[in-house]
């Protein structure tokens, strides 16, 4: 088993580059199911979940060859089948995002229920009644959905009762090909949307409205052959601010937009840390405070605080002077990493969707484990600060969103390894 080790690493300085986003390039991957010619998506990170949605997509007949590290190309022009396998499907959340662009493509799907951080019940009615919305018969077994559209989907008006990100996408997937107009209405705003929106326009599709709440979908005939480079990953960006903060540091992240980690920004500054962003706004640099101070952070949908990155500000509140607060109001279960956390010295008290942080001087490295993806982040920052070792298992979470993290922060001046123990 491997594990990552960390040692405390005093102020992190130095650049790092940001990959392209693996929320971004998930759909837009499931998305290329709709091409009829070959797709070349650029800025593709090299993770293990992009590693599992390529080989559904390959299960499902369509060609994936990467053409350079982070360049894929997709042919989904001959596909053999609707039937996305339940072994892949169990592995992560987004393998979900398969079924629209299959039912608009085949008029029918059977796909599993996704796998994916526990970080919830994360159930998917609302993808379900957007499909059943656009006149497709859904069977749901104990985890197998059939969905089938035998005249075809037709467009509709669908509110979403949250802002869902997946559903918005899975519906916005499964209208591009409908007869008539989908609106989407209390449709999620993130940039990852927008990223999917752009990449299907290019392809051919009208979508209008995407970053609002309301887009429109006029269906088309047909989808095309495009090239597309995914946007940055703003939770990387984020996760590495915050190293910059922890360590008290001073980080430049490079290719970056500045616009989608706005929450973050405005946060670093009340804890007391210094954010310079350049002209272009795709450049950010976090000088770290040397006496960091406690404040209240609350997860939203976009454009409010990220949920993905509440466990890694939780990490930086925890040697904040004074009183904090944090409220998870996206997921119901996003506080594993509490428990790690008061392993490594913090002082944290959890009621239900809120946790109270007083600001220790300082943590104690621990073996602590990644509960999940942006835990195990939370933890490796924690162990950055922390005296002595911090050992951290169950880093294949990591994996799923990070490209090399480990490396990355070497060279910022980490004392960071993975290490291969023996269980
Ligand atoms: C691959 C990907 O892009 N993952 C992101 C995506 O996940 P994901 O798309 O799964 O997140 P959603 O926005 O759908 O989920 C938000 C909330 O809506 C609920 N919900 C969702 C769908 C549904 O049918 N019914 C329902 O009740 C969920 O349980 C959750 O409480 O957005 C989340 C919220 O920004 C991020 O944390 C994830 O990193
Ligand atoms: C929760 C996350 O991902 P997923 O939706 O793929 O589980 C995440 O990226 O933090």
């Amino acid at each position: 088993m491997e594990k990552i080790v960390v040692t405390n690493s005093g102020p992190l300085t130095g650049s790092v580059n940001i990959d392209g986003a693996k929320n971004a390039a998930l759909p837009i991957i499931a998305a290329s199911l709709l091409g009829t010619e070959p797709i070349i998506l650029e800025n593709v990170p090299n993770l293990s979940d992009i590693e599992v949605i390529l080989e559904v997509l390959e299960s499902l007949g369509a060609k994936v060859e990467f053409l350079e590290k982070n360049t894929v190309r997709i042919d989904s022009s001959n596909l053999t089948g609707y039937e996305a396998p339940m072994e892949l499907m169990n592995r992560m959340r987004a393998s979900f995002l398969v079924m629209g662009p299959l039912l608009a493509r085949f008029g029918k799907t059977m796909t599993y229920l996704p796998g994916g951080c526990a970080i919830g019940k994360r159930p998917i009615d609302l993808h379900l009644k957007g499909f059943k919305a656009l006149g497709a018969v859904v069977k749901e077994g104990i985890d197998k959905i059939e969905a089938t559209a035998e005249d075809g989907l037709r467009g509709d008006v669908i509110y979403l009762d949250f802002p869902s990100v997946g559903a918005t996408q899975n519906i916005i997937m499964a209208a591009t090909l409908a007869e008539g107009e989908t609106v989407i209405e209390n449709a999620a705003k993130e940039p990852e949307i927008v990223d999917l929106v752009n990449f299907l326009n290019k392809m051919g599709a009208n979508i209008k409205g995407a970053g609002t709440s309301a887009i429109r979908i006029k269906g088309v005939n047909k989808l095309t052959g495009v090239q597309h480079a995914v946007i940055p990953d703003r939770i990387e960006a984020a996760t590495f601010m915050v190293a910059a903060a922890i360590t008290k540091g001073d980080i430049t992240i490079e290719n970056c937009i500045a616009s989608h980690v706005m929450p973050i920004i405005a946060k670093l500054k009340e804890v007391g840390c210094k954010v310079y962003v350049n002209e272009d706004q795709d450049v950010l640099r976090v000088v770290g405070a040397k006496d960091p101070i406690g404040t209240d952070i609350k997860t939203l949908p976009y454009p409010g605080f990220p949920t993905d990155v509440q466990a890694q500000f939780m990490a930086l509140l925890t040697i904040a002077k004074g009183q904090s607060k944090v409220t998870e109001t996206v997921f119901e279960n996003r506080f594993m990493h509490v428990d790690e956390l008061l392993r490594m010295g913090a002082i944290i008290a959890t009621d239900a969707r809120e946790a109270r942080i007083a600001g220790v001087p300082v943590l104690k490295g621990a073996e602590v484990k990644a509960t999940d993806l942006r835990a195990g982040a939370a933890l490796i920052l924690a162990g950055l600060a922390a005296e002595g070792k911090t050992y951290i298992s169950d880093i294949y979470h990591i994996d799923r969103g990070y490209d090399d993290i480990v490396g990355k922060l070497n060279s910022l001046g980490a004392k960071i390894s993975r290490i291969d123990v023996d269980l």
